[in-house]
């Protein structure tokens, strides 16, 4: 459902005022940067070995995940445990990752999102589920974007016990921002999966959601506001300083 109001840029209008944001933290995988389509065509791929087919119910399961938790929901949703072990199914999809991830593109409205915030002095940073060999990999053409991120937390960090939707990505994330503590009611989360805008939600922050357009819709019913693309994000919304083009 659109809401025409905006011109069809927030896909489901919340009514409740939204809070007033002084910390942005963004998602990276499928929300920053387009490596969401690697994992599909990768699983698809190793699937089909086992004449099965991959969706996107399960593939809404599996987004957002550090790898061992979404290979173990891969291997048991799809029933072929006894054949693939999850480990065995981590190294049969690194094969082909690793040879993807150095081509990963922007997302639409990325990089205008980053600049737009860090220029206007708004602290950002990014809370993946996604280890620092592969981050590594993905950001390998993107440094310079990157880098006006004040931290990056890591699905490997140390202080990263469980991925999302635990909230100890994000809480992490929170706890390394310079000066005194912040209050997660003023952080603004931007993220793309599922169990991503639940962690989000477990820590207490808002969360703009900006879903694949084949994620069932029942999925953005806990995020404060859903939208097509981050080119949609009005940032005085939430109360960060208007864009100026
Ligand atoms: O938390 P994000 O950055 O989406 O990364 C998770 C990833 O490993 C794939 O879904
Ligand atoms: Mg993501």
């Amino acid at each position: 459902m659109e809401n025409a109001a905006n011109g069809g840029s927030e896909i489901d209008s919340k009514s409740q005022r939204k809070a007033s944001i002084t910390r942005v933290i963004f998602d990276m995988d499928g929300l920053l940067l387009d490596t969401e389509k690697f994992y599909t065509e990768v699983q698809e791929n190793i699937l089909a070995r086992y004449n099965k087919t991959f969706d996107w119910s399960l593939k809404a399961k599996m987004m957002g995940k550090k790898a061992i938790e979404a290979a173990r929901v891969f291997v048991e949703e799809t029933g072929i445990g006894d054949k693939l072990t999850a480990e065995d199914f981590l190294v049969q999809r690194e094969d082909m990752l690793k040879h993807m991830f150095p081509t990963s593109e922007l997302m639409p409205g990325a990089s205008r999102l980053i600049r737009h915030l860090h220029a206007n002095g708004v602290p950002i940073c990014v809370a993946t589920g996604s280890h620092r060999r592969h981050f590594e990999l993905k950001t390998q053409r993107h440094g310079e974007l990157f880098s006006l991120m004040h931290h990056i937390v890591l699905g490997d960090d140390p202080e990263v016990k469980q991925g999302k939707p635990s909230p100890d990505v994000f809480l992490a994330a929170a706890r390394r921002f310079e000066g005194e503590p912040v209050d997660p009611h003023d952080i603004l989360v931007f993220e793309d999966a599922p169990s991503g805008v639940l962690a989000a939600k477990n820590a207490g922050m808002s969360v703009v959601m900006v879903p694949d357009p084949r994620l069932d819709s029942s999925y953005h019913e806990i995020a404060d506001q859903v939208l097509s693309s981050l080119l949609d994000f009005i940032p005085k919304d939430w109360g960060l300083p208007p864009f100026k083009d």
